[in-house]
């Protein structure tokens, strides 16, 4: 079984702090809906107000790309589009598999926004052989005694994990063995990976659970409201504002 760490330094090896490749798409969101409304020009402001960063932040992250904009114009929208994407390495195309083609590995590649930021899936793989064969969004679902070949002749680096929990690791060790070097695991399972593989986790219940997190602050803040003074300092929470993480600026819940 591979073992090692599952998370990157803070900041990678052409200096870009990990904490900006985290805000990058955020702001190509933003910039790729000011392109579709053929906007030419953003400035820092507008920009950050739409990605749900502040400003400072913004143009700090924008210096790592080299780009400053110009003093009373601001960014071009279209360059800007190019370098983030290019950055994240969006401008060549990233064949996907998908394994675990059931409720949500079915939902995934039926999802339309994956081609549209350049990731093609190449194969949808399961354990189940009732499930071979069978067209999924178009795509035949593959046996997973085919996941080496499939993953070799298809050049995949990027694997999306959907099965249960309990057969995630052994999955990822197949992936990482036949060389894959990045991995998306939805599984409830924290992966083990050697070094050199990037692992991310999506967990919706965990975002819930920062949700009811500040529903439960918004109510004792609510609360404090109604009581005299003296009571009111005991029951309001202390810290950064709502709105903000630990260290005061980054959003303790990302936009969506
Ligand atoms: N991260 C999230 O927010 C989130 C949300 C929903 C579900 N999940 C998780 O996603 C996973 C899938 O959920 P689901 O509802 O689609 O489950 P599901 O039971 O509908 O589908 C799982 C599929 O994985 C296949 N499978 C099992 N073992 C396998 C193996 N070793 N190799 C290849 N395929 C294998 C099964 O045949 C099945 O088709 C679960 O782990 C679930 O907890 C995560």
């Amino acid at each position: 079984m591979a073992t090692g760490r599952n998370h990157r330094p803070a900041t990678r090896s052409r200096g870009i702090p990990e904490a900006t490749v985290a805000r990058l798409p955020l702001y190509l969101r933003a910039l790729t809906a000011l392109s579709e409304r053929s906007v030419p020009t953003v400035s820092s402001e507008e920009l950050a107000s739409a990605a749900g960063v502040n400003s400072a932040k913004l143009r700090k992250d924008f210096s790592y790309l080299g780009s400053y904009g110009t003093r009373g114009v601001g960014y071009d929208v279209e360059y800007l589009v190019y370098q983030i994407s290019r950055e994240l390495g969006l401008t060549q195309d990233w064949p996907v598999v998908i394994v675990g083609i059931g409720n949500l590995g079915a939902a995934l590649a039926n999802y339309g926004g994956f081609a549209s930021r350049g990731f093609r899936v190449a194969a949808l793989i399961d354990a189940d052989p009732a499930l071979s064969g069978r067209q999924v969004a178009g795509i035949e679902v593959r046996h997973v005694d085919e996941l080496e070949s499939i993953i070799d002749t298809n050049g995949v680096s990027i694997g999306v994990i959907t099965t249960p929990g309990g057969a995630a690791q052994q999955v990822c060790d197949r992936l990482v063995a036949a060389g894959i070097t990045s991995i998306l695991n939805f599984a409830p399972t924290v992966l083990s990976v050697p070094d050199g593989v990037d692992v991310r986790k999506v967990d919706l219940s965990i975002e819930l659970q920062i949700l009811a997190f500040h529903e439960q602050r918004k109510a004792a803040e609510a609360l404090a409201q109604d009581v005299p003074e003296p009571l009111a300092a005991e029951a309001a929470p202390s810290g950064p504002g709502r709105d903000q993480g630990p260290d005061g600026d980054i959003p303790a819940v990302m936009p969506a």
